[in-house]
């Protein structure tokens, strides 16, 4: 485990214009997913992007990016992100870089949970970023509590939520609507990820699983409906060899789904 960071200068979330924090009522329904593709496409709209990954269970951005063998260091003003790109348009941040052991959070205790988040809410030194994606870990738990009153002071822009097709009848998404009703934290909108399957053969996209329910949920809470991810053996192989989605398959409908929920969300007066 790397040291704490001594820290001279003002770092945290001073220099970030908007904080999107991606949530998920239950693990496996593809928030990391979201939060990489999410970051990945809203740099290639020409934004500078950081992604923090406060998932402390079970970490699996810097797998998802290619970034497995990076370890962060430190500077006077706090933890410098890896950086996807040499123009340095995305950086990350995961409690992944800081483990000599991949599986020793698993066995951390609450407080020691909650003292890393608040460290990575305030001590990463986030230059000038436009968007920083937070990837949350799944459900509502003290940890939720921690990131909100960690960044209460910096007037995050709100959630966007994550369920699948199945997830939504079981009522995980409601309780995560009520944490953010409860806390105060604005609901973006929902992704009902995995929804519908795109054929490797012709790309052709079957409902073989319920569809609808997150878009549903969306009109019953009164909160915005973003948009339907297919399960998309592309991003699958793409999240498999750490490679970039956007870059590898730019021609992906998958990611025209993307781009929209980008444009949904850069689009918004108040974000
Ligand atoms: N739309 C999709 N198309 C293809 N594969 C997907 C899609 N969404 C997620 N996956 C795959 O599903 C698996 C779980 O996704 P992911 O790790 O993003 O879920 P999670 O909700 O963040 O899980 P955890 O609760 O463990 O953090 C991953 O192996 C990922 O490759
Ligand atoms: S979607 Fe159906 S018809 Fe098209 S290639 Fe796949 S299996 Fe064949």
């Amino acid at each position: 485990m790397a040291a704490p960071v001594e820290q001279t200068h003002a770092s945290g979330l001073a220099s970030v214009k908007h904080v999107l924090l991606v949530l998920s009522g239950k693990g496996g329904v593809g928030k990391s997913t979201v939060s990489t593709q999410v970051a990945l496409a809203l740099r290639q709209a020409g934004k500078k992007v950081g992604l923090l990954d406060i998932d402390l269970c079970g970490p699996s951005i810097p797998k998802m990016l290619n970034l497995e063998s990076h370890e962060v260091h430190q500077c006077p003003e706090g933890w410098v992100p890896v950086y996807v790109d040499k123009e340095q348009r995305l950086g990350v941040m995961s409690i992944g870089f800081l483990l000599n052991n991949r599986d020793d959070a698993v066995v951390w205790r609450g407080p020691k949970k909650n003292a890393m988040i608040k460290q990575f809410i305030n001590d990463v030194f986030w230059q000038d970023v436009d968007y920083l994606v937070i990837d949350t870990p799944p459900g509502t738990s003290d940890e939720h509590i921690t990131v909100m009153e960690a960044l209460k002071e910096y007037k995050p822009d709100g959630a966007i939520l994550v369920t699948t097709p199945q997830a939504v009848a079981v009522g995980d998404v409601r309780r995560e609507l009520t944490f953010c009703k409860k806390t105060g934290l604005k609901i973006l909108g929902i992704i009902e990820n995995m929804s519908g399957y795109v054929c490797p053969h012709c790309s052709e996209c079957n409902n073989i699983f319920s569809k609808g329910g997150g878009e549903g949920l969306a009109q019953h809470a009164s909160v915005p409906f973003l948009g339907c991810i297919p399960f998309d053996p592309q991003l699958t192989q793409s999240l498999e060899e750490g490679k970039s989605f956007v870059d590898l398959f730019p021609q992906s409908q998958t990611l025209e789904v993307i781009r929209t929920i980008i444009e949904q969300l850069i689009n918004k007066p108040d974000t």
